[in-house]
Order: structure tokens, then sequence, then C-alpha cells
């Protein structure tokens, strides 16, 4: 895909527990970036909004009825697969527990230790710190 093509937007759900840790999952083989880490989440397709296409996403990957969320921030990156605009959203109030209905990993973290995360998501691990734990830039 070109880079000039308009940015793909993408919904994506930082689950978090009262104890501030958030799900990961792992990009599943076929897909670019397999094996990757990542929040879960997926494209929004033409005329749905965005909220509405993370609850499709985790109820279609995870099992999950994501039952609240608050815009938290946006991120382009462009790849060479992909020029994609990321909606990152906060999420504390859900039904149900996490499922591999589609074959992939997931794991709950406190400091985020799986690795590689996808390049669009290091630099939230560390915003993410700052929200949970208050730690300095
Ligand atoms: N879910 C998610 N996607 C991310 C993150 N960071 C990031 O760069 N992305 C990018 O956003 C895009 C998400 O697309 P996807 O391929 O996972 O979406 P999808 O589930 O709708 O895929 P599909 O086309 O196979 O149905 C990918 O280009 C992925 O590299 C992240 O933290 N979570």
């Amino acid at each position: 895909m070109s880079q000039d093509a308009k940015p793909i937007d993408v919904a994506v759900g930082i689950l978090m527990q009262p104890n501030g840790d958030v799900l990961l999952g792992q990009r599943p083989e076929g897909k670019p970036y397999a094996g990757y880490w990542e929040f879960p989440g997926g494209k929004v397709e033409p005329g749905e909004g965005i909220f509405a296409a993370l609850q499709r996403e985790f109820k279609e990957e995870l099992g999950i009825e994501v039952l609240d969320g608050e815009p938290w921030c946006g991120v382009e990156h462009v790849y060479p697969h992909a020029h994609v605009r990321l909606h990152f959203y906060i999420s504390r109030q859900w039904r149900g527990e996490p499922q591999s209905l589609e074959g992939q990993a997931f794991a709950w973290q406190g400091s985020v230790g799986v690795q590689p995360l996808l390049p669009a998501t290091i630099p939230l691990i560390q915003w993410l710190d700052q929200l949970r734990y208050g730690e300095p830039a």
C-alpha cells in the first residue's frame, strides 16, 4: 500500500483492572507482524463508530463485552503494509473473561514485559506507566 494512502482507522482497547493490570494479545499467524504483542482491537468498518468497532473486535477476538471506554490518545503510524490511525480507549468495565477465540495468546500485565510489541504501540507503554503510576517522562 502506498504511504500516501488515506489512513485506516483502528480501534484499540486497553482493558484496565482496578490494580492497573492491562490486557495484551499476540498477533496470530497469517497477519502482518504475526507474533508481535498489541492491545486488542482492529480496523473500523465503513460507517461504523470507533467504539462500536472496539466492542465488535473484543467480542470476536476475546468473547468480551466491553461496557465502557474513555478515548485516551491517538497515534498515526506508517507501516510498509498500511498507514494506520490508532484510536486508543481505556476501559475499566467489561463483562466476561478473555478467551482465545482466534487461537492467539493473551496476557494481563502490570509493567508490560511481553515482547516484541508493535512499533506504534511501544510509546504507549511509557505513557501508560505515567497514567497508572505517575512516573516522570
Ligand atoms: N489492535 C491493534 N492494532 C495495532 C496496534 N498497534 C498497531 O500499530 N496496530 C496496527 O493496526 C492495524 C490493525 O489491524 P488488524 O489487521 O489487526 O485489524 P483486523 O483485526 O481488523 O484485521 P483483519 O483485516 O484481518 O480483519 C494493524 O496494521 C496493526 O499493525 C495495537 O496496539 N493494537
